[in-house]
């Protein structure tokens, strides 16, 4: 028997499935034209350079190799006005968009710091502009590209021998990418990093306007970008101090049993006037008793003693230091590297000495990535861990590092370095700790892929996670160098009393949170950036409807940068027509 009503009421909730589907289908396809269409957009503009929306797998890659997210385009740009063009138009779609960039050096980030998901990477290698100009004279300085690799600026600036002040270990790094971090290696205790030694950027900022700036012209966005994580800009052009080169370069590793000395040692060193060029240190964690590769290609100042020499499982320490040699001064630099050496209290049979080419020196990571790769092991995971610790507590971090964490095997270099306050400039976004003397301590480790073991991933991480908690229980004041945090509240702590000013460059520069998007929790949900967004808005683009017409605006649902996230509140019906 059929129950009329019944059956009409399931015929009609046929008909309404139906509906349904076919309303559904018709959303999906809108909302993928709606995300599709979003590069076709970009690709109307007219530009030198051009989009490619097939590298999008290449850019989802960095030399971490732990994150990967997929871009819609990237952008290779040819000049400095392509990049502004390109921004120009993401802020003039507004809040409707949710479209972001992220500038691409040469993609050497740990933790997806030059990746973005659905938005543009600008690829910075690709950018040409003016060719890079080398001054010569009392204060020479060379003017490069953003995108320009710093080993490209040595090859160059070695024409007119010069050569910048302060490196990091490894040139195959861009000038954008070193400056937004800070650019340190063993020079920075006399030089400062790498944003001590620039004169003048060429930035384009959030809203796609290009500015010149230096110490005394548009200062702030100056000192905003250097050190600043790409959250400010995107530095298309930078003027890098150079100083004469020297020909060859002396170069020097002495062992260390005991933690205190070596860092005595150190200390001494970066303070006293007349001292190396170049000071670094390393540990090695050395259970086996056996020492590994750290004297390759070093000779044994004693070899018989040298040969004698074993770490007896201990964690070892190793001072490295350069001397430059200017090749008429050969023999007075002998004579003071002798003498600094005296004053040390390294284990007296463990003085290697080498003499290089100033490019051998400084390029000395290249060699160990050739043989990495030509053993498939320089494209594997990188978690590596970068600390900044004060002095007075380096002690107690090496004590509870080296004697409870670390104590069989690094999985990698672990550098140990002291660096000196006074050499940094505290206007830049970087941050440092408090005291005049901090260290840098690096732990670059590799991990093995699909191994499960100590050489894996998750067990490297693990560890990494044990020095961070142990440096928190402890109080120690650390601050990471090359910082991923995942919460605002992490962010926050980070920067400290300088959060405030993050936001309000953030605010000035960056209003609608366009650019280099990884930390995303660095400006979600931040009352004062939403505010500051908003009170913009309301200036410069949105509705006319300041004091004199609106009574109040409130925030409803700050999910998008979409105007709708403020409710205005009129005087009357009228204006309220005015406002819409
Ligand atoms: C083997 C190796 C050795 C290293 N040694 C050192 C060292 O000795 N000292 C040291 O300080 N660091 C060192 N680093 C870290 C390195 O400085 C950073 O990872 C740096 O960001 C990498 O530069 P990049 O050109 O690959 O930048 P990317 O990884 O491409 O970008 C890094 C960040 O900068 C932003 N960015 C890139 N270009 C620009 C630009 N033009 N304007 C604004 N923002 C930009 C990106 O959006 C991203 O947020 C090393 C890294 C590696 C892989």
């Amino acid at each position: 028997m059929r129950y009329p009503a019944i059956s009409s009421f399931r015929e009609n909730m046929f008909f309404i499935r139906i509906f349904m589907i076919l309303l559904l289908s018709c959303l999906t396809v809108k909302i993928n034209l709606c995300f599709s269409s979003i590069p076709y957009s970009l690709k109307s503009l007219t530009l030198d350079g051009h989009f490619n929306f097939d590298e999008v797998h290449h850019a989802a890659r960095d030399f971490g190799n732990r994150y990967h997210f997929l871009p819609l385009a990237v952008l290779h740009p040819k000049s400095v006005s392509d990049i502004g063009t390109t921004i120009k138009h993401i802020w003039d779609m507004g809040c409707h968009s949710e479209l972001t960039v992220a500038a691409r050096g040469h993609g050497h980030s740990l933790q997806g710091q030059a990746q973005v998901h659905r938005g543009v990477v600008i690829n910075m290698e690709s950018l040409q502009g003016p060719k890079m100009q080398v001054y010569t004279g009392n204060f020479p300085y060379v003017d490069v590209s953003g995108g320009e690799l710093w080993i490209n600026i040595l090859h160059e600036s070695l024409k007119y021998g010069l050569a910048p002040k302060s490196w990091t270990d490894y040139l195959h790094l861009t000038v954008g990418g070193t400056l937004s971090n800070a650019g340190i290696s063993g020079q920075a205790f006399r030089h400062g990093p790498q944003i001590s030694n620039v004169h003048q950027l060429e930035v384009v900022t959030g809203k796609g306007e290009i500015v010149n700036c230096t110490k005394k012209q548009n200062s702030d966005l100056f000192h905003s970008v250097l050190g600043g994580l790409g959250q400010f800009g995107i530095i298309t052009r930078a003027r890098i101090s150079l100083e004469p080169a020297p020909d060859m370069v002396k170069w020097i590793r002495v062992l260390y049993s005991d933690f205190n000395t070596f860092a005595r040692d150190q200390e001494r060193l970066i303070s006293a006037e007349n001292t190396f060029d170049y000071i670094e240190g390393f540990a090695i964690v050395n259970r086996t008793g056996l020492l590994n590769n750290w004297r390759s290609s070093f000779n044994p100042q004693d070899p018989v003693q040298a040969s004698q020499f074993e770490s007896g499982g201990k964690t070892l320490f190793c001072l490295e230091l350069a001397k430059y040699i200017h090749s008429d001064e050969t023999d007075l630099v002998n004579q003071e590297v002798e003498n600094s050496l005296s004053l040390l209290n390294y284990i007296p049979s463990t003085l290697f000495i080498s003499e290089v080419s100033y490019v051998q020196f400084l390029d000395r990571v290249h060699v160990s990535e050739i043989k990495l790769r030509s053993k498939g092991l320089w494209e594997v995971p990188h978690p590596w861990l970068n600390l900044l610790i004060p002095k007075s507590k380096i002690h107690d971090f090496a004590e509870g590092v080296f004697g409870n964490i670390i104590t069989e095997t690094s999985n990698g270099p672990i550098l140990i370095y002291p660096l000196n306050k006074s050499k940094w400039d505290n206007r830049t976004s970087v941050v440092i700790p408090g005291e005049d003397i901090f260290y840098l301590v690096a732990f670059l480790s590799s991990a093995v892929p699909s191994s499960t073991g100590k050489d894996g991933l998750e067990h490297i991480l693990t560890q990494n996670k044990r020095i961070l908690d142990y440096c928190e229980t402890a109080n120690l004041g650390v601050k990471q160098y090359l910082p991923h945090y995942t919460t605002q509240e992490e962010w926050k702590t980070h920067f400290g009393p300088q959060w405030e000013v993050f936001v309000q460059r953030k605010s000035t520069y960056d209003p609608l949170a366009i650019l280099a998007p990884w930390p995303e929790n660095i400006s979600k949900g931040n009352t004062f950036l939403m505010t500051s967004t908003l009170i913009y808005y309301l200036k410069e683009k949105g509705p006319h409807c300041m004091q004199e017409r609106c009574l109040d605006y409130k925030f409803c649902k700050p999910v998008t940068r979409n105007f709708p996230c403020f409710l205005i509140y009129c005087k009357s019906i009228e204006e309220a027509a005015v406002t819409s």
